[in-house]
């Protein structure tokens, strides 16, 4: 930082005016290297003395201190500090200090939301894309080996029914027997009744299927619980499975359904949609005639196809574990019919000629087409300050519509105004949080606004913790009733509610959003800047309304 040569801030007689520091001992005081030479630095807990009485006896003539970071600076601190005219914030939060004090005893109190804006702004915007785009989800997917394995990670907000089906598909799979090592807790999982819901017997699974990776020192393919002879087939660009609904090669035509490109086939044995008849001969054997008649039918007759033909609720022969008997088979069906959502079947044409795609990227891309981009999402900004404003600026470059709530209406500001956070909720697919904490916004985002903002809506946080009912949130997300969360801080930290570590829908930091090296140097500018301008009456700069 340059020395200016007229040092206007300093006393009359050229001695430096006296700047109190507010720390907790655990806290360094990065700016004091900076701010030593132009100021006379009072800094409690440098003494061995208590803070207290340290106050009482050096700063009874302080007019500025330094609240670093976010120790907390109550009323009974102040009342020690009789002649205190400004407290100058070294966070954007201003939650730790009593303002209303501040107020009463006509204090100024500045923060340093505008040091840190860009910063949190970008922050606040990656954790929305993150969680419409899954990537941190699809990150994990990927550093946990799974794109061989299980075929594309499928990204986006509205991918909830590709996932479904992608659950469904696994757990159909799982429970016919395809991988003969698991086949007790396949066991298990049959003789619940009713079997549990698609995802319960998907996440049943997987846990097992950790406990079978963590005894393996290099898991292999095969050993995946959901693994299935060609599960992955129609993911891999140059398999030889042809699509005939798109003329694409590398998937079939199941596939392309259950990315939204087809209608439905039927299956001629059940009738149900979704699957094609070979899925449910794999279950009740192949009929007579069929090139496969003959598979697996050994002297004796214990076979899948002799067992599930004849059998009424239990099997008249000795029955190998991985065959399956007809009510087993029924509990199938009916799982396949409960999670039986219709898929919006959309058209390949314009993206058929994309050949470099494979059959999968192709059809994800056409269905993201609408599904994925940030282009004409609403976004409600709750708290329009500087770090809001530059979400906004960031925002609508991405094409979002972007409307706001705060305080007060902002005269000169383009976006429409909602008095309340709940009338925000209900127009807009995301809320971005960047107001700060105080009594009145504690918990603005409760389970009336949660709803507001429905089952695809997203919240990203990157002010406090307090200000969303944490406990509600996640009960919102456990039960699908939100689309999403980004949050970067929470109600009690380092304490994050471990419930949300599974989830994908989900983005956590560790309150990061503001920790870069540009920040903390227009911090550490902007405080220099603010306390030269109050000691040479000038004007300070991103004062803190206090309301
Ligand atoms: O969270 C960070 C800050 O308030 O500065």
């Amino acid at each position: 930082m340059a020395v200016e040569a007229n040092q206007e801030w300093l006393k009359s007689n050229g001695d430096p005016h006296l700047v109190l520091v507010h720390r907790l001992p655990s806290f360094n005081f990065q700016l004091k290297d900076i701010l030593q030479p132009h100021f006379h630095l009072l800094d409690p807990a440098d003494s061995p003395e208590p803070a207290c009485s340290f106050l009482s006896s050096h700063a009874q003539s302080v007019r500025a201190l330094i609240c670093v970071a976010n120790t907390p600076l109550t009323a009974e601190t102040l009342n020690l500090l009789p002649s205190l005219e400004l407290v100058v914030a070294s966070s954007a939060g201003v939650d730790h200090i009593d303002t209303q004090e501040c107020r009463r005893r006509g204090i100024i109190l500045t923060n340093a939301s505008t040091a840190f804006a860009e910063d949190a702004a970008d922050y606040a915007v990656t954790l929305l894309i993150d969680v419409w785009r899954r990537i941190s989800a699809a990150d994990r997917f990927l550093h946990a080996g799974l794109w061989p394995v299980k075929g594309g990670y499928p990204l986006g907000s509205k991918m909830k029914v590709l996932i479904d089906r992608y659950q469904q598909d696994c757990v159909i799979q799982f429970l016919m027997g395809l991988n003969e090592s698991y086949s007790n807790v396949r066991d298990q999982i049959m003789l619940m009744d009713p079997i549990p819901q698609v995802s319960k017997v998907f996440s049943l699974v997987q846990q097992q299927e950790k406990q079978h990776q963590m005894l393996l020192n290099t898991p292999a393919i095969e050993s995946m619980a959901l693994f299935a002879k060609n599960a992955s087939a129609p993911f891999k660009p140059f398999s030889r499975t042809y699509c005939p609904h798109c003329k694409i090669q590398g998937h079939s035509v199941e596939d392309c359904f259950k990315l939204g490109n087809s209608k439905p086939p039927i299956c001629s044995h059940c009738n149900m949609s979704g699957h094609l008849a070979e899925k449910c001969y794999k279950l009740v054997g192949y009929p007579p005639g069929h090139k496969l008649y003959n598979r697996g039918r050994r002297p004796g007759g214990n076979t899948r196809q002799t067992n599930m033909v004849i059998a009424e609720g239990v099997p008249k022969n000795h029955v190998d574990k991985m065959d399956l008997i007809s009510n087993q088979y029924q509990k199938i069906l009916k799982l396949l019919h409960e999670n039986h959502t219709p898929v919006p079947t959309m058209s390949m044409a314009n993206t058929s000629n994309l050949p470099s795609m494979s059959g999968i990227a192709t059809c994800l891309s056409t269905y993201a087409h609408k599904s994925f981009d940030l282009g004409g999402k609403r976004v409600g900004i709750v708290g329009l300050g500087s770090i809001g404003f530059e979400v906004s600026k960031r925002l609508e470059a991405f094409g979002c519509s972007i409307a706001y709530s705060s305080r007060k209406e902002k005269p000169h500001v383009p976006y429409p105004y909602h008095a309340n956070v709940l009338d925000l909720a209900a127009h807009s697919d995301a809320l971005v949080l960047c107001c700060s904490l105080s009594e009145q916004t504690r918990h603005i985002i409760n389970k009336d606004v949660m709803t507001a903002l429905g089952k695809k809506g997203v919240v990203i946080n990157v002010g406090r913790g307090g200000l969303i009912d944490e406990k509600e949130l996640v009960r919102f997300l456990l039960r699908g009733d939100i689309g999403g969360a980004g949050l970067d801080v929470f109600e009690d930290e380092p304490d994050v509610p471990r419930q949300l570590f599974e989830l994908d829908n989900v983005v956590l930091s560790p309150h990061r959003a503001i920790f870069t090296p540009e920040a903390i140097e227009a911090l550490n500018q902007l405080t220099f800047t603010n306390l030269k301008a109050f000691f040479s009456n000038k004007p300070l700069q991103s004062v803190y309304q206090i309301e």
